[in-house]
């Protein structure tokens, strides 16, 4: 199946210039889509690849037009360098009108020609909107000939701006066509080059003055460029050649070719009149694709001209573009500010957690499932001085014990049946100079445990197969939600490699010990999910309030997603998902606690009042005994609003809560919060 490229951009003009540029190299090749953000309407796209430009980058969000799987790419432009003589001879110091359709393509457009060299002008961008300056007669018009001013002299057309080449070869590497030897290019890229070559020539009969400027163009060429005369002497050896080559343009300029660059062939070129076309060869260590032309001028053979492309840049380009696919799963997308939570117990181990970032050394994150671990995981690689680098997570219980071991460290070629020929890297080397995040670390084998100290200690490790040992930099974060000095007592976890990971330690509290945060993430959870107005039920928000989070944030996010599918109106209890309903809730074990000392009664019916009154002093919200009530049945408990007044007058005797009079409502003291934050389950 053909790949497909979606190439979106905000006026029609642009998305033209680039169909015929597009269309004349990869016409059969891929299938393209020309949209413009008018025609997208409030459609997204999803597509293997889209192409956009800068301006809509800077002037639209563009995450309203694109889904978030899709790659993006933002057009590099250039000027055809073919146009770029004319503008050369206009004199120095004039002031030239450079004339585009919006503001931004104008300003770009000057950017773009200083960037090539074209620093002898006063370059004054001019858009629709813009008042004309006056004494200017001279303009560059980038194909927008009606916009050009009635005064103006003489126009310099230097077509529209075109897709650099660097931009056509990253579309065809994402889109897989590389392998068809660049061929595909020839068509449009050769016949750039003969123009150009034809131009050349005329540096041999201009001024001094114009050489220069030139030359300076041909050194912000991407490729490199040698041109010989019809005596087989260089005329122009670039920077760009220089690199490759690492030759002094002074010490080849007027030496003949053949003894001076061995292997150009330019010189066979120039006496056979043939093309080589994208031949590839070694220069050194690099691999070079060459195209070689001969250059004409009114039926005669004038020069020869030689591009070189540097491809060890090209599978550089590949490479990385690889390894960022690869990637994608490698990348840390939280940060601290993307933690939700104001209670006091979040902050602390927030706090904790930035001053731990900046150190290098192993850290142990324990807290229940769904606490956030994996969250502070990656907040802290990208607080931490390697965020640029790779962050790449495992989930050791996802694994079984062998494969494990092969995702881990990797295996050569070879090391067992099925290995894929050349092996393939370990996590621990894809995360080599990042983070690797271990969730699941209480789920090891015994033998994993045992490699995995050794790379601890070591900081190298060996493929499996492998005779060699890699040495690597990382920093380990590792998680459980397991009670791992449990594992040790019963010999499950090695002592040793408990303290080798739990040289910094972190500690996240479960949901029902900071349920300041409940109302909170609920708030944030109906903002993703895109129900902003969505209407809580009193009885509701004191069930969510008062459950007791047995899969912590995670369970309350699900909760929410669920409750924004059914939504229809108000959300009463009745809409839960139906294991809310049922009263098999783990009873809360109050032993050993504060309340429980205090031998009031039947704790939970104490707590869940204190709770309630907690609950309505963050909400702002007066409660009294009715109210109270009511929610109880909602929470599975039976009080009347006699039994709540009751349990309110002990709770006072303990300066626990306030009784107000009449509306006033009742309060929790600072004493009650203590008191109710000292409730474990
Ligand atoms: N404080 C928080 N603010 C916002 N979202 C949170 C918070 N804590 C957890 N989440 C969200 O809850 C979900 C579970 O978090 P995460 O995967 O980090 O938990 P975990 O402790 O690693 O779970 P497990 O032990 O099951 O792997 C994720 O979607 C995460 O974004």
């Amino acid at each position: 199946m053909k790949k497909e490229l979606v190439v979106l951009t905000i006026s029609k003009v642009t998305s033209n210039l680039f169909r015929r540029q597009l269309n004349d190299i990869f016409a059969d090749k891929i299938m393209i889509k020309y949209l413009t953000t008018e025609e997208l309407k409030s459609q997204k796209i999803k597509s293997d690849m889209v192409l956009t430009t800068k301006s809509l980058i800077k002037e639209k969000n563009i995450d309203d037009y694109i889904f978030a799987q899709s790659d993006v790419l933002i057009a590099r432009r250039s000027l055809n360098i073919s146009y770029l003589e004319d503008l050369i001879k206009i004199n120095d110091q004039s002031r030239v009108l450079l004339i585009n359709d919006t503001k931004l393509g104008a300003y770009e457009a000057k950017s773009l020609l200083e960037e090539v060299g074209i620093n002898h002008l006063e370059l004054i961008p001019y858009y629709p909107g813009k008042k004309a300056p006056a004494n200017v007669k001279i303009a560059i018009n980038l194909g927008e000939e009606h916009l050009i001013p009635d005064y103006i002299e003489r126009v310099v057309n230097i077509g529209s701006r075109v897709l650099d080449i660097t931009t056509i070869i990253e579309i065809a590497v994402k889109m897989g066509i590389m392998d068809t030897n660049f061929d595909f290019l020839s068509s449009h890229y050769i016949r750039e080059l003969v123009t150009m070559g034809k131009r050349l020539n005329h540096r041999i009969k201009d001024q001094e003055r114009t050489n220069k400027k030139l030359d300076t163009v041909m050194n912000h060429v991407h490729d490199g460029i040698i041109y010989i005369n019809q005596d087989q002497e260089i005329e122009i050896f670039n920077q760009k050649a220089e690199e490759i080559f690492s030759m002094k343009t002074e010490a080849v300029i007027g030496k003949k070719v053949a003894p001076t660059i061995p292997n150009t062939k330019l010189d066979q070129i120039l006496t056979n009149k043939i093309v080589h076309k994208n031949a590839l060869q070694d220069v050194g260590n690099n691999k070079i694709v060459s195209t070689r032309v001969p250059v004409e001028m009114d039926g005669k053979i004038i020069g020869a001209l030689a591009t070189f492309k540097d491809v060890t840049d090209i599978k550089k380009l590949e490479a990385d573009l690889r390894l960022k696919l690869k990637k994608k799963g490698h990348i840390a997308k939280y940060n601290f500010q993307n933690i939700i939570g104001q209670s006091k117990e979040i902050k602390k181990v927030i706090k904790k957690a930035k001053k731990i970032a900046k150190s290098e050394s192993t850290i142990l994150i324990q807290g229940e499932s769904g606490t956030g671990k994996e969250l502070f995981a990656q907040s802290i690689h990208n607080y931490s001085d390697r965020f640029q680098n790779p962050f790449v997570a495992i989930n050791c219980a996802a694994f079984p014990d062998n494969l494990l071991e092969s995702e881990l460290f990797g295996y050569e070629g070879g090391a067992f049946t099925g290995a894929k020929k050349g092996g393939k890297p370990g996590v621990f080397e894809q995360a080599h100079t990042g983070t690797i995040f271990l969730d699941e670390i209480g789920d090891i084998s015994a033998n994993i445990q045992a490699r995995l100290l050794r790379v601890l200690q070591e900081k190298e490790i060996m493929r499996i197969g492998g005779t060699k040992m890699i040495p690597i930099d990382i920093r380990v974060v590792a998680a459980t939600n397991k009670d791992l000095y449990q594992l040790i007592q019963t010999g499950e976890f090695r002592e040793d490699l408990y303290y080798r990971l739990n040289v910094l330690s972190l500690f996240i509290p479960p949901l029902r010990k900071r349920r300041e945060d409940i109302l909170l993430l609920i708030e944030y959870f109906f903002n993703k999910f895109d129900a902003k107005d969505m209407e809580l039920s009193k009885p509701l928000i004191s069930k969510l309030y008062n459950y007791n989070w047995q899969g912590n944030v995670r369970e309350l996010e699900n909760c929410i997603e669920y409750l924004v599918q059914i939504y229809t109106g108000e959300i009463g209890i009745q809409d839960l998902p139906p294991h809310f309903l049922r009263k098999n809730q783990k009873e809360t074990n109050i032993q050993e606690n504060e309340l429980a000392k205090l031998d009031l009664g039947e704790e939970k019916e104490y707590l869940f009042i204190l709770n309630e009154l907690y609950l309505a002093r963050q909400l702002d919200h007066r409660t009294g005994r009715r109210e109270i009530a009511e929610n109880a049945k909602v929470n599975d408990l039976y009080l009347s609003p006699q039994m709540v007044r009751s349990r309110l007058n002990k709770l006072e005797a303990q300066n626990m809560v306030e009784i107000g009079v009449g509306r006033q409502g009742t309060t929790i003291t600072a004493k009650g919060i203590k008191v109710l934050k000292t409730v474990s389950d």
